[in-house]
């Protein structure tokens, strides 16, 4: 028997995740920002012996064609005759939630449950809702829900498990408009009726969506009705907005949510804990989103998350790469064969574990993050930011992707899904490889701790931030220069401040720094193999004549440009795989990485510091940015990336030895 399909839609950071993880077992990624979930996921459970796909939507304010995760949640919706909605409301801020809900209901859904989410926190805040009038109120049943308990769960199961077997009869209400405005709505629906759309979609809705002038509506009309007629309707709709003086889209908005507040006023009362008293999220606010000691604030803690990584993470480290040297040194003897041992020791323990030594540094950074983010602070972060970043041609929500490209820049590149502006997409995108992710954090504090012992968090944040001053200068240009447009309004929600819950950033750390014990099984471990098979044939490195000696010998001329030698061309080359490959080819030709030392001065490493992290995505990146925009967009990031890091490379080589520094 086909599984019946629930969908989870609702607005940015309302529950739908922790629901849905809830409901199936899964461990999805929760955050305490809007926009965690940019794709929609699946999962899978079982109640009364009946089995139920889950389908976690996107968050979503409306569904509106603005942006592709509103277009995602709307498709679903539409085409993807789910057998029931579940659509989360968050109880702290009904009015705003329920507008989405009226958009659902107008789509003709009936089959729609509430999950009336956080109603503990609600009840702190003051607000009293009444499930049961509720329900009345809006003709579909509401489950108080308190999902990060896991309150109402079961309740909520046992309403999909009603609902999708018929035994429900519901009768959504919708919002009925100003007389003109119905006018216009009977007057559209008119215009479609008789046509194969009356088939496949409600036609109030594509009235309604017409009125707003939705893109996607439009289109999908002129296809069936054709240009003449799309024509005389819009017209039509001209007409009605002169005699109004105001777009239609504007008089719908404000004439819903009029009808959500008349609404809500049968179900909703204020107690008198809430309204007195300022939260603590607004005093923190004070001073967290103040424009001067805000980012003082902000400064303190990203010196503190970075002192936390290295402070912690170095000594790990350390432990950690003597023990797979040990390992090595252990093992040699036991392998006879030469070709063998040397591929075993030198190659794969050598390569993929002074890679993985670095892991404690990679997961004490997204367990710093992760706190960050769950306790709401990242979206005070974009607040901030909204003003400088407007600056370079971004808005200040663009600053969450680059954030979380200092862990990865794949995930962080798609999740620029959340910017609903194309040409910001295409500038965040573009800027993101040039934030330095954890594996060039591993070439970094290799460096750093290295060469530079005493100072060596400062050197670190160097690099990192003349790798922030690129990106944020390459956005100006491209927004001014390749992809010029107008300015996206600037919406973000936030959240209030929440205690993280331990076990939801210990699992969130875990399974992204997970991705990068992954990678060094795969990618690296084949990189690894690469390098030793380039670095031992046709002769061993050494004499000048190994595949990795010609391949570095022959881009040598243009690495003394920056002060770096053949070496150091042989490892960016690799490192194209995956950045962490530039320290580990080094232990490649020398065999420990620590003999690294001999072969550089303190500014070479420096340039290679600052090289590494600039001059091109790998591979993983570059997909992803393909994947998101197109094969042109990757091409030219990357070419870019090759020019900058070059330039950026002669410079500090020179100004360098200027100061008297090599
Ligand atoms: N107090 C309280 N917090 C909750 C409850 N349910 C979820 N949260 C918190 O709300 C935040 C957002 O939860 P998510 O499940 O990620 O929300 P989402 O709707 O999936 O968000 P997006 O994917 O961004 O659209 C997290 O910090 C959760 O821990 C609840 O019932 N009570
Ligand atoms: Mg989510």
């Amino acid at each position: 028997m086909a599984m019946k399909v629930v969908a989870l839609a609702g607005n940015p950071n309302v529950g739908k995740t922790t629901i849905f993880n809830d409901l199936t077992g899964m461990r999805q990624h929760v955050g305490n920002w809007p926009g965690v979930t940019v794709e929609k996921k699946e999962g899978v459970f079982e109640y009364k012996g009946e089995k139920f796909l889950v389908v976690d939507l996107p968050g979503t304010y409306s569904l509106t064609a603005h942006s592709i995760d509103e277009l995602v949640a709307r498709n679903f919706l539409l085409n993807g005759n789910p057998d029931v909605v579940v659509n989360v409301v968050d109880a702290t801020a009904p009015l705003r939630n329920l507008l989405l809900t009226m958009e659902i209901f107008e789509m003709g859904l009936k089959n729609v449950i509430i999950a009336l989410n956080k109603i503990d926190l609600a009840e702190k805040k003051g607000i009293r809702i009444d499930p049961v009038k509720m329900s009345k109120a809006l003709g579909v049943p509401v489950v108080a829900m308190s999902a990060k308990e896991g309150i109402g769960v079961k309740e909520l199961k046992e309403e999909i498990y009603e609902m999708a077997n018929g035994t429900i009869k519901t009768n959504p209400v919708v919002p009925r408009y100003d007389p003109e405005v119905e006018r216009e709505i009977e007057h559209i629906i008119g215009c479609l009726k008789d046509t194969e759309l009356e088939k496949r979609y409600p036609l109030r809705w594509l009235a309604i969506k017409l009125l707003q002038r939705d893109d996607e509506v439009m289109k999908l009309v002129l296809r069936h009705i054709g240009e003449e007629n799309l024509k005389e309707i819009m017209t039509h709709i001209g007409e009605a907005e002169a005699r109004y003086g105001r777009a239609m889209d504007l008089i719908i908005a404000s004439q819903k949510y009029e009808f959500i507040d008349r609404l809500t006023h049968e179900f909703m009362s204020y107690t008198a804990t809430g309204g007195g008293g300022e939260s603590l999220t607004d005093q923190l606010d004070k001073i967290l989103i103040h424009p001067v000691y805000g980012f003082i604030a902000l400064a303190i803690v990203f010196y503190g998350v970075f002192k936390f990584v290295f402070a912690l993470g170095l000594p790990l480290q350390e432990w950690l790469g003597d023990l797979f040297d040990s390992f090595g040194q252990w093992l040699a003897p036991h392998i006879a064969n030469e070709t063998l041992r040397g591929l075993v020791v030198d190659g794969i323990i050598g390569g993929v574990g002074s890679v993985l030594s670095f892991f404690p540094l990679v997961f004490l950074l997204f367990f710093a993050l992760s706190i960050l983010e769950d306790v709401g602070y990242m979206a005070r972060v974009a607040v901030l930011m909204e003003g400088i970043m407007r600056k370079f041609g971004l808005p200040g929500k663009a600053v969450i992707p680059l954030i979380l490209g200092l862990g990865c820049n794949v995930p962080a590149v798609m999740s620029t899904r959340t910017l609903e502006d194309e040409r910001d997409r295409l500038v965040a995108m573009f800027v993101n490889p040039f934030i330095p992710c954890s594996a060039r954090l591993s070439v970094i504090s290799f460096l750093a701790g290295t060469f530079f012992s005493s100072n060596h968090a400062l050197v670190a944040l160097s690099v990192y931030l003349i790798a922030i001053a690129v990106a944020l200068l390459s956005a100006w240009l491209v927004s001014h220069f390749v992809v010029k447009g107008e300015e996206s309004p600037f919406v973000i929600e936030l959240p209030e401040y929440l205690i993280p819950s331990w076990k939801t950033v210990i699992i969130h750390s875990w399974e992204r720094s997970k991705e990068f014990v992954k990678k060094a099984g795969t990618v690296i471990l084949l990189g690894a193999i690469l390098i030793w098979y380039l670095s031992n044939y046709p002769v061993p490195i050494g004499s000048g004549k190994s595949y990795a000696e010609r391949l570095g010998h022959f881009f040598e001329p243009y690495m003394r440009l920056m002060g770096l030698d053949w070496k150091a061309a042989v490892s960016l080359l690799f490192g194209i795989i995956a950045k962490e490959n530039v320290i580990s080819t080094y232990g490649v030709i020398y065999g420990t990485t620590e003999a690294i030392k001999i072969a550089m001065t303190a500014l070479q490493a420096y340039v290679l510091a600052v090289v590494t992290t600039l001059y091109i995505p790998c591979i993983a990146t570059i997909g992803a940015i393909r994947a998101e925009s197109n094969w042109k967009w990757a091409l030219f990031t990357t070419i870019y990336m090759i020019a900058v890091a070059s330039i950026v490379g002669i410079l500090i080589w020179h100004a360098g030895i200027a100061l008297g520094l090599s």
